[in-house]
């Protein structure tokens, strides 16, 4: 069908949903922006489906998420019964429509007599990666667009590990909801009637108790909280999201407790009223957060995104102006001080291992190395690495110790299998005291991981490519850099290109050899002096990514490296 045939299909519906049909109404006549929304369906990306609400197959709207939970019910009508009966669990996070998302979902699932758990209320990411595990449900979903701006939504599908699905699964869930080719006809089941038959629970305090009871298990050393964290000035925005239900608890339970929650980012706001870009990765979402922080004199500001899986964190510096971290900094800290700290407990197993994305800092590698630890390396998304852990709990061969990505994701312990920013946010606060004890702060800890180990500086560059136009662009894009293969940037000669897409790495003299990750469209230049270059289409937006990775001897050559590769990439792109 094409574009226009779909839109047709859904302008002549009578009982099309009010505010849909009004929304469709009033783009009559804007082709570009209808053929968007109905020129194809929505993907299952890096973390499962995320787009724009509002009318059209293309859109977040109660069809897409009626067809989607269609398909993971038609796959589950197909298990043996017991395993079905599991059910499955569901959040959502402070966004329009997520709730009702949630409950949509859920009378779907119901009108497959498969039972579901969903919260009471707006609950982070990483607790409904939990509640699988805890509840033992053979699937979760999650409705949010994480980071996103507050025009999106999003569905991620977790497996009964509580990791997100990865591919083979997910490929498998897709073909099923492309089979769902009537998305007005998906049945769907009364609430009350699924209340009554115990087909539909809200689940809420309870689990919430038992999450918290875990991230207990976070804290490394009671005592050097208790001396040093316990009057630690901290301050903690959630962004308007699901963090600020647990994060204080957190918080208070690991024993801080002098922290402030940034009011005016304390409410569940969809419109993200004070930070229309809720992603941590963002300096302005730390405006208000400094502000506080410069009348109280905090030590340490916190900020989850809006379903609590990303984490920033801003450090007071002695002039009373605060330094951001970046995502492989506060990697870099959380890594070295777990394994520091269980050495020196005898805690640490021999077969320790970590785990992070190929587009992460090289810095946790040598880290990981110095404490006799393997650094495993994934494909970007946080489900690669809820895969590994999962493989490791079968073989046993290695014990988890830490995963995380360069995109503020960090998972300490696995009872949780996706990122986790309020188990990060308490191992953080637990570090910042570390370092107060010793006169410094999180700032200075990092300046002493580079003087050990190297001038490591990272940088993600994106840029947008939005529309039905901005796909070929990426795809044009990329093409490029594998067909045009630069032989060098900013003078450092490319020794080895990996291209995860071939799943091969080709050197410079002309030899190649496999990659043994699943087929991904990246490439990794290898650079002489040790830096690497990687670019890769976004999954979860429309936009390319480029990932600098370099050292140097000092702070400021590091930074100007960067600042060189930055440049040198521009110059391919418009050659
Ligand atoms: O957006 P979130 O926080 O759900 O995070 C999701 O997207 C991130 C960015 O992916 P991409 O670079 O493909 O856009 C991934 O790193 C992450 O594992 C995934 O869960
Ligand atoms: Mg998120």
């Amino acid at each position: 069908m094409s574009w226009k045939e779909t839109y047709q299909s859904w302008i002549k519906r009578d009982d099309l949903e009010p505010s849909l049909k009004e929304e469709l109404t009033e783009l009559e006549g804007q082709d570009s922006k209808l053929e968007e929304a109905f020129y194809a369906p929505m993907e299952f990306g890096t973390a499962g489906m995320r787009g724009v609400m509002g009318p059209g197959i293309n859109r977040m709207n109660i069809y897409t998420v009626r067809q989607a939970t269609e398909g993971l019910a038609n796959f589950m009508d197909e298990l043996d019964d017991k395993t079905k009966q599991r059910g499955v669990a569901i959040s959502f996070d402070s966004r329009y429509h997520s709730k009702e998302f949630a409950h949509e979902a859920a009378h779907v699932l119901g009108a497959h007599h498969i039972p579901s758990f969903v919260f009471d209320d707006m609950r982070p990411t990483p607790e409904l990666s939990y509640t699988v595990r805890h509840l033992k449900t053979y699937a979760g979903i999650m409705i949010t667009a994480s980071h996103n701006p507050k025009q999106y939504n999003g569905y991620k599908i977790y497996g009964p590990d509580g990791g997100q699905m990865p591919p083979t699964e997910s490929d498998k869930i897709t073909d099923y909801i492309r089979k769902v080719t009537d998305i007005f006809d998906v049945p769907v089941a009364k609430e009350q009637v699924l209340r009554q038959n115990g087909l539909m629970t809200l689940i809420g305090e309870n689990v919430d108790e038992a999450y918290l009871d875990e991230v207990k298990q976070i804290t490394i050393n009671p005592e050097l909280i208790r001396e040093y964290g316990a009057d630690m000035k901290l301050i903690y925005t959630p962004l308007h999201g699901t963090g600020k239900v647990l994060g204080n608890r957190a918080l208070q339970n690991a024993g801080f407790s002098d922290f402030t929650m940034v009011p005016e980012q304390a409410t569940a706001d969809p419109e993200f009223i004070t930070t229309p870009f809720p992603n941590p990765e963002f300096a302005q979402t730390f405006d208000l957060a400094i502000k506080l922080g410069k009348k109280q004199k905090a030590d340490l500001l916190v900020a989850t995104d809006p379903d609590a899986d990303r984490l920033g964190a801003a450090v007071r510096q002695p002039d009373g102006e605060y330094q951001l971290l970046t995502g492989n900094q506060m990697a870099a800290l959380m890594l070295n001080y777990i394994l520091t700290a269980r050495e020196e407990n005898g805690t640490l197993p021999a077969n320790a291992v970590a785990v992070k994305s190929i587009v992460s800092s090289e810095l946790a590698t040598k880290i990981a190395e110095a404490h006799g630890t393997k650094m495993v390396n994934v494909l970007t998304g946080f489900k690669f690495i809820a895969d590994q852990i999962q493989s490791y709990e079968t073989t046993k061969a290695h014990t988890f110790m830490f995963g995380f990505e360069e995109s503020y994701g960090y998972l300490i312990k696995p009872f949780v299998r996706d990122k986790d920013a309020i188990q990060g946010i308490v191992m953080l606060a637990e570090i910042a005291a570390y370092y107060r004890k010793q006169g410094k702060t999180l700032y200075d800890g990092i300046q002493d991981l580079f003087k050990t180990y190297g001038y490591y500086a990272e940088k993600t560059i994106s840029k947008d490519f939005p529309g039905v136009d901005g796909k070929t662009q990426m795809a044009n894009l990329m093409t490029k850099f594998r067909e045009e293969q630069p032989a060098a940037f900013a003078d450092q000669p490319v020794v080895a290109l990996e291209d995860f897409e071939k799943q091969l790495t080709t050197y410079s003299d002309g030899t190649s050899e496999k990659i043994a990750l699943p087929t991904s469209n990246v490439l990794k230049y290898q650079l002489k002096d040790g830096t690497w270059i990687a670019i890769r289409p976004s999954g979860t937006e429309p936009k390319i990514k480029f990932y600098i990775g370099t050292s140097a001897d000092n702070n400021e050559a590091a930074q100007q490296k960067v600042a060189d590769f930055e440049k040198a990439i521009d110059r391919f792109i418009v050659a």
